[in-house]
Order: structure tokens, then sequence, then C-alpha cells
């Protein structure tokens, strides 16, 4: 273990549906589906680093968000402390500024991609319905 990363995650909703990003290649965990985010910088709170991640990944600006739930995943070399957003209301347009493939899911429907292990449990909370 070399650490623990403090990561922020935002799902994103529109018409009901939530947004998954790809993971691009050379990217540690490419070709993994996960929420847009990322680490947390020195001095930032959760909420600067989500409205920075979302600028810089996304071009979008969240208007209207929510913490909803946080959790520590330990992959085989280090582990990560995710904090994870509700954004109900964001400004666009979305433009994929780091080569992202992006797709919006529908929670009733199977999800078909391989998402990255730490969010495997939240997909299928969001699934399940369980989120006020
Ligand atoms: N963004 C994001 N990261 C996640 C999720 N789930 C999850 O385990 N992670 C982990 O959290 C870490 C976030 O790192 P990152 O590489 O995306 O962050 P970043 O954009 O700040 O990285 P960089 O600027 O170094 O490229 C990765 O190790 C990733 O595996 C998720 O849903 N979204």
């Amino acid at each position: 273990m070399s650490g623990q990363l403090d990561v922020v995650a935002a799902i994103l909703w529109k018409n009901g549906r939530f947004l998954a990003i790809k993971r691009p290649e050379g990217k540690p965990q490419a070709g993994f589906w996960e929420f847009p985010g990322g680490k947390i910088e020195a001095g930032e709170s959760p909420e600067e680093a989500l409205s920075r991640e979302l600028q810089e990944e996304l071009n979008l600006t969240p208007l209207s968000f929510r913490f909803w739930t946080e959790k520590v995943h330990a992959y085989d070399n280090f582990r990560v402390r995710l904090r994870f957003f509700h954004v109900d209301e964001f400004r666009g347009p979305l433009v994929a500024h780091e080569g992202h493939e992006w797709m919006w899911i529908e929670p009733k429907e199977p999800v078909t991609v391989p998402f990255l292990a730490a969010d495997v449990d939240i997909v299928h909370a969001l699934q399940e319905q369980t989120v006020a």
C-alpha cells in the first residue's frame, strides 16, 4: 500500500440518467468506466475539487450539488477514499477536454460496461434507487 488517495466523484443527473465516463488510454485503469472527478489537491475542499475536475474534464460547471456518501476501497497497490456528490444542475455544454468517452445511463437498464471496482456497489445502489 502506498498511501491513500482522496478523491471526489460526481453523479451528474440529466433527464433521469446519470453520467459515466471511460478512463482514457494512458491513465491507470484505462478502459474502466467511472464517475467524473479526481484527486482532491492540497488546500482544496471536496466541493472545490468537484467543481475544478468537472470543469477540467468535461467543461461543466455544477450549479446544484449535494454530498451523498463516501467509501474507502483498497485496490492492489493503493487505497482510495471516495466522496460521492449528486449533481442535479450544471451548466455546459459537455466537452470531453481529456478525450473521455461518455454515456448517460438509465438506472433501470442493465449496465453493460465495466466500472472501476470501487464504483460497482455505488452503481448498484443507483440502480436499486436506494438513494434519495
Ligand atoms: N474520478 C474517479 N476516480 C475514481 C472513481 N472510482 C475510483 O476508484 N477512482 C479512483 O480514484 C483515483 C482518481 O484518480 P484520477 O486519476 O481519476 O484523478 P485525477 O484526474 O486527479 O488524476 P491526474 O490528474 O493525476 O490524471 C483513481 O485511482 C481511480 O482509480 C470514480 O468513480 N471517479
